[in-house]
Parts: C-alpha cells; sequence; structure tokens
C-alpha cells in the first residue's frame, strides 16, 4: 500500500489532469451552447444526457463505482448547462443597449396573427398594423413563431387567454424556447377590436387582450412595464437577494411569480413584472448587474401597460 503522503501527491497528480480535461469539456460546451442559441434550440437535453452517463458507466474498468459515476457526470452536466445559460445570456443586456426604440406599426411590412385563441384577432391585427402592412393569418404557433425567426414576419399579433396571463404560463415558456423573440406590445381591446388606452381600474377578465411578438431589438416607444424571467438557486437567500436588487434601484415590481425548475436543476425560475423602460439607463445598470447575478436571465418583453 502506498503511504498516505504517496496517494496524496498521485491525487495532486489526477486532479491536475481532470482540471485540464474539465477545462477542455467547458470549452468544447461553450461551442454546443453557440450552436444552441443559433438554433433556438434549448440547452438541456435529456436524452443526451441520458447517452453521456450511460457510455460513462460503460467506460469504467470496475462497475462497483457505477452509481458513482452516474453522479459525478450529473453534477458536471448541472454545471455544464449553468454555464452555457449563462454564456448564452451574457451579452443580453450590453445587446440590449443598442435596442431601438420605434412606432412599430409604422415599421412593419408583414405581421402574422392566430384567430385560435380569439377569432377577432384579424380585426384586430387590421386595426393595429393598418393598411401599409401585409397580414397574414396561421393556425400554428410553430409556423407563426418560425416566421419571425426566418424572417418572413416582421411582427405577430395573438390573443392572450385570460388564465394564461394569470400565472408564468405557457406563453412564457414558449418564448423561453426562443432566446431572441420578445413582447413588443400588450393591450386590451374591447368586443370590438378597439384598443382601449386606459385600463386603469378596468377589470380586464372582460375585456380581450392581445400582445405583439417579435425578433430582435426593436421596442416600442415609451414603454414602461418590463416581463423578465430569471433563474436563482433554489435557496433561502436567494429570493430575497433577487428582491433588493430591484429595491436597490428603487425599481417598483408589480408582479412576482415562481416556479420550480426542472427537477435535474438545483434552481427555479422566477417571473418578474415591473415597472420601467428599456430606454431608462437606470434599468440597463441594474439588468447588468442582475444577469450576473443569477443563473439565467431572459427578458420577456417590454410594453405599454
Ligand atoms: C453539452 C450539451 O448540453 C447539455 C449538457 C450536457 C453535457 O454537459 O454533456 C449534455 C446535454 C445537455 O443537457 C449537449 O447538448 O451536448
Amino acid at each position: 500500500m502506498r503511504s498516505l503522503e504517496e496517494s496524496r501527491k498521485r491525487i495532486d497528480e489526477i486532479d491536475k489532469e481532470l482540471v485540464r480535461l474539465f477545462e477542455e469539456r467547458m470549452n468544447t460546451v461553450v461551442d454546443v451552447a453557440k450552436y444552441k442559441k443559433e438554433n433556438n434550440i434549448d440547452v438541456l437535453n435529456k436524452n443526451r444526457e441520458a447517452e453521456v452517463v450511460e457510455k460513462a458507466i460503460n467506460n469504467l474498468k470496475d462497475k462497483k463505482y457505477a452509481e458513482e459515476v452516474a453522479d459525478f457526470f450529473n453534477h458536471l452536466m448541472d454545471i455544464s448547462k449553468n454555464f452555457q445559460r449563462k454564456a448564452i445570456a451574457k451579452k443580453m443586456v450590453s445587446n440590449l443597449k443598442k435596442s431601438i426604440f420605434i412606432d412599430i406599426t409604422e415599421t412593419a411590412s408583414k405581421a402574422g396573427y392566430s384567430m385560435m385563441i380569439n377569432p377577432l384577432a384579424k380585426k384586430v391585427c387590421e386595426i393595429y398594423f393598418g393598411d401599409k402592412t401585409k397580414k397574414i393569418e396561421f393556425n400554428s404557433y410553430d409556423d407563426i413563431m418560425s416566421g419571425l425567426i426566418d424572417e418572413s414576419l416582421d411582427y405577430v399579433l395573438l390573443a392572450v387567454d385570460n388564465a394564461m396571463d394569470g400565472h408564468i404560463a405557457e406563453l412564457y415558456d414558449l418564448l423561453e424556447k426562443y432566446e431572441d423573440i420578445y413582447i413588443k406590445d400588450k393591450f386590451v381591446t374591447d368586443k370590438d377590436g378597439i384598443k382601449l388606452e386606459d385600463i386603469h381600474g378596468l377589470n380586464t377578465e372582460n375585456y380581450n387582450k392581445f400582445i405583439i411578438l417579435g425578433k430582435y431589438k426593436r421596442f416600442v416607444k415609451d414603454s414602461n412595464k418590463i416581463d423578465l424571467i430569471v433563474r436563482i438557486d433554489n435557496e433561502p437567500k436567494s429570493l430575497g437577494h433577487l428582491v433588493k436588487y430591484f429595491s436597490n434601484y428603487n425599481i417598483n415590481i408589480n408582479k412576482i411569480d415562481s416556479r420550480e425548475a426542472d427537477s435535474s436543476v438545483k434552481d427555479f425560475s422566477v417571473f418578474i413584472n415591473f415597472d420601467g423602460s428599456l430606454e431608462d439607463k437606470n434599468i440597463l445598470k441594474m439588468l447588468s448587474g442582475l444577469e450576473g447575478d443569477v443563473h439565467y436571465l431572459r427578458l420577456v418583453g417590454a410594453y405599454r401597460g
């Protein structure tokens, strides 16, 4: 048997080699993350993870370590996913500084709409965009999102189910899948499709809700509400820490809602709606700090509300 000193020396050598391989693996993982970002693919791939674990077990000479090697790779892949999320989200806030603020109805040459949730969508789309914009009807979310991604559409108008708007629900799941799509406008209409400008004090449950989605960093001028999704550690202090960010910058939170993330990841998603405009440097500063401090940050939208 080796002496304690000899064993420790050997462990140091092995660790050195492990760190070299870890670094190489992480560098490769970032390439995967970039590919995923460009192709709008989720960071998590459960099938691939199962494959990685299976290969690791097969590669063992001594199968008595099967459980441990599975554990090791599951941890490693959690680290890898968190890093991927950070790597692809990192540039988001600095990119936002290049945003332009416009009247989107003046820059839309093609807009899509769907009558799946509310048949009034067609009429609302006509009123919202006017005659200059070509309007195209879609019958599936995938088609409508593809239209935005391949830029055959400038914007899309979707009706929002009242139930859907209540929580971080399907809509936000859908948006999380598409890194580059944002909510550009959110509004309520009466039964004739006429936009209600002042909804203060109205029970909007009885009205029709719509959103405008678009790609890239063109946002409506003078927006005053921002939607955000962040992922933070599932630990006692993290939510308080998150909320403190907003109070430190004197930003008012209107709504905060959380949901457990995938059980293989030890963090959870928080949806936040707060007052502010992307034209405001204070907001960008807060977002930039927050981005560096959370596992993942996704701007969902900025609009007038
Ligand atoms: C690197 C990838 O992304 C994630 C991380 C993995 C890893 O670290 O091996 C495996 C699957 C994905 O959940 C990938 O998809 O290959």
